[in-house]
């Protein structure tokens, strides 16, 4: 009888089940979206239970699709929107709280004051370069061990913000009732019949963006932990990123199969994308776009706005190493202008409208709709458009939106290629939007490199049944996955350097616009401000 791997895609805003055959072909899928709760501005929450329940259902209907029973599984793998918190009772599996999204920044003040108190500590301690001066903050304070800045994106703070705010929380936290998880670790629990079996674990690229977990030595910092008022046993086991976790129980429509891969999702697409070697990267275009390279066995700390991250590690297996350049709004923005103004009826659309016109009639839209994220890191600033006259219309609007979509990666780049040892020679790219032939031109003409998108651009749901299916013998291993890579269309560079740096430059002048628009409490010293605008 064939066989198969099943992979489940959680993303930030559909579940998907796809099946794949042994050339890493999908034979069967199905995707359901989920409703996205913004109960105030800037919280973005999910229903986990929902969440819970879509997951059955496109399994049910991929296998459906695929025409194959259960029996013909040989692993499942789970992939999953990062940093999204959950926290849930043990004893009845139901959460306390809707899921606190990754986009979602109510955890400013904690950030404010974790970041203070890091000043403050270091001034006393008369650290080399601590100011102590009142006001003062440390956003980097865990970033030597951790890989990461102290920003409302990473899930400890979304932890203690639950803890602060559900009555009772914080003392069933700390007698061991509630459970923490990331999306793989609600998932894994709930296919597995966590009530009964109490498996609750996730992998090393889902532990090392909560802000908790030593970068080196893959355990939870029990200082940090501490500090930021977060109780160990409420965490997860932390595993690696292809082993039999556990197997489906009888509930779950995949009973018996073992549950062998988690990875989070911008990790999977990268281990999809065979990025494998140091200097290999990709580009994944969804809610928001990143950017990951691979660094080896080296853990690159970097001073221009990337994150340090684990790629992947596979089994007993040393941990294979990335730089990551996060941007939070890219498709989120295209949905805004279908949904919020109301200028397109489908993300489609945007295209369309765009390749109207030849520019953006000198518009230029900055979608810090959560402040900005990489490279610049900063919380206090806000969406803009700068440019408008009279003359911009809805079609100018679109393209300065793909626009922008492509700028922001063009930064990511121009980071990672001054911290990597490697220059990036080509982009690999996946995700919902590169059907966006516009916005892929556009991508290579800002770059300077060849942009290239492959066969099968559900390179996430992918990565995560390749690490599934290598755990269990299905796949050999990671020269499987070069083997089945192959490449469906490339984009060449049409704009000469003087013209990209000329637009690069008109890029970043407009970004500087939406700094400084929320009122800061503190002077940040984060050091991705370095990063010159
Ligand atoms: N043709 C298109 N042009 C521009 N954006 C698109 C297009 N098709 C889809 N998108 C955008 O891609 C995103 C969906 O990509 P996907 O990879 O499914 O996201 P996620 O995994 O984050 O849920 C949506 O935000 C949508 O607006
Ligand atoms: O679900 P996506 O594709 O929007 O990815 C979300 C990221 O994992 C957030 O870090």
């Amino acid at each position: 009888m064939e066989q198969f791997v099943l992979s489940v895609d959680q993303g930030t805003t559909s579940t998907r089940a796809v099946i794949f055959n042994h050339a890493a072909e999908s034979v069967g899928s199905s995707q359901k979206e989920h409703e996205q709760h913004f109960p105030q501005a800037g919280w973005v929450e999910h229903d986990a239970m929902e969440i819970w329940r879509n997951t059955r259902e496109v399994i049910g209907r991929a296998l459906a699709d695929a025409d194959i029973s259960k029996h013909q599984l040989a692993a499942v793998g789970l992939t999953n929107q990062r940093e999204t918190t959950v926290v849930w009772d043990r004893a009845t599996g139901r959460p306390v709280h809707r899921a606190i999204v990754w986009q979602d920044i109510r955890t400013q003040g904690i950030c404010d004051e974790l970041a203070r108190a890091g000043a403050a500590e270091a001034g006393e301690s008369g650290e080399a370069g601590a100011s102590g001066e009142a006001g003062a903050a440390d956003y980097d304070r865990f970033k030597d061990r951790t890989g990461l800045p102290l920003t409302t994106y990473f899930a400890g703070p979304k932890i203690r913000w639950i803890l602060d705010h559900v009555d009772g929380a914080r003392e069933r936290a700390e007698a061991g009732e509630l459970l923490f998880g990331t999306m793989d670790t609600w998932l894994l629990w709930n296919l597995t019949g966590g009530k009964d079996t109490g498996i609750h674990l996730t992998d090393v690229t889902n532990a090392s963006r909560t802000l908790l977990m030593n970068i080196d030595t893959l355990d939870w910092n029990e200082e940090i932990c501490a500090e930021i008022g977060i109780p160990v046993p409420m965490l997860p086991q932390i595993r690696s990123s292809s082993e039999v976790y556990g197997h489906g129980d009888s509930r779950s429509l995949v009973m018996d199969v073992p549950l062998a891969g988690i990875l989070g999702d911008q990790h999977a697409a990268t281990f999809g994308q065979a990025c494998f070697e140091p200097g290999q990267g990709k580009n994944t275009y969804g809610t928001g776009n990143f950017m990951l390279m691979n660094t080896g066995a080296d853990i690159v700390r970097d001073e221009r706005g990337l994150l340090t991250t684990v790629a992947y590690q596979l089994g007993g297996a040393d941990p294979v190493y990335a730089l990551e350049g996060s941007i939070a709004v890219t498709g989120s923005l295209i949905q805004w202008l279908r949904d919020n103004l109301g200028i397109i009826s489908d993300a489609a659309e945007s295209e369309t409208r765009a390749k109207r016109v030849q520019d953006t009639g000198g518009c230029f839209i900055v979608p810090a709709f959560s402040g900005l994220f990489a490279p610049y890191w900063r919380p206090e600033a806000r969406g803009v458009f700068v440019g408008l006259t009279r003359y911009v219309n809805a079609d100018h609007i679109c393209r300065a939106a793909l626009e922008a979509v492509a700028f922001q990666s063009g930064e990511v780049v121009e980071s990672m290629n001054a911290s990597a040892a490697a220059e990036l020679e080509e982009l690999k790219v996946d995700g919902g939007m590169v059907v966006n032939e516009t916005l892929m031109q556009l991508q290579a003409d800002i770059l300077g490199v060849d942009v290239v998108r492959p066969k099968v651009i559900e390179t996430t749901a992918l990565g995560a049944a390749y690490a599934a299916g290598i755990a269990v013998g299905f796949w050999d291993g990671t020269e499987d996955v070069v083997a089945n890579w192959s490449e469906d269309r490339r984009w060449v560079p049409t704009w000469d350097q003087q013209e990209r740096t000329r637009r690069m430059k008109q890029w970043r002048k407009a970004v500087t616009r939406s700094f400084d628009w929320i009122e800061s409490e503190t002077q940040t010293t984060t050091s991705s401000d370095a990063v010159t605008t």
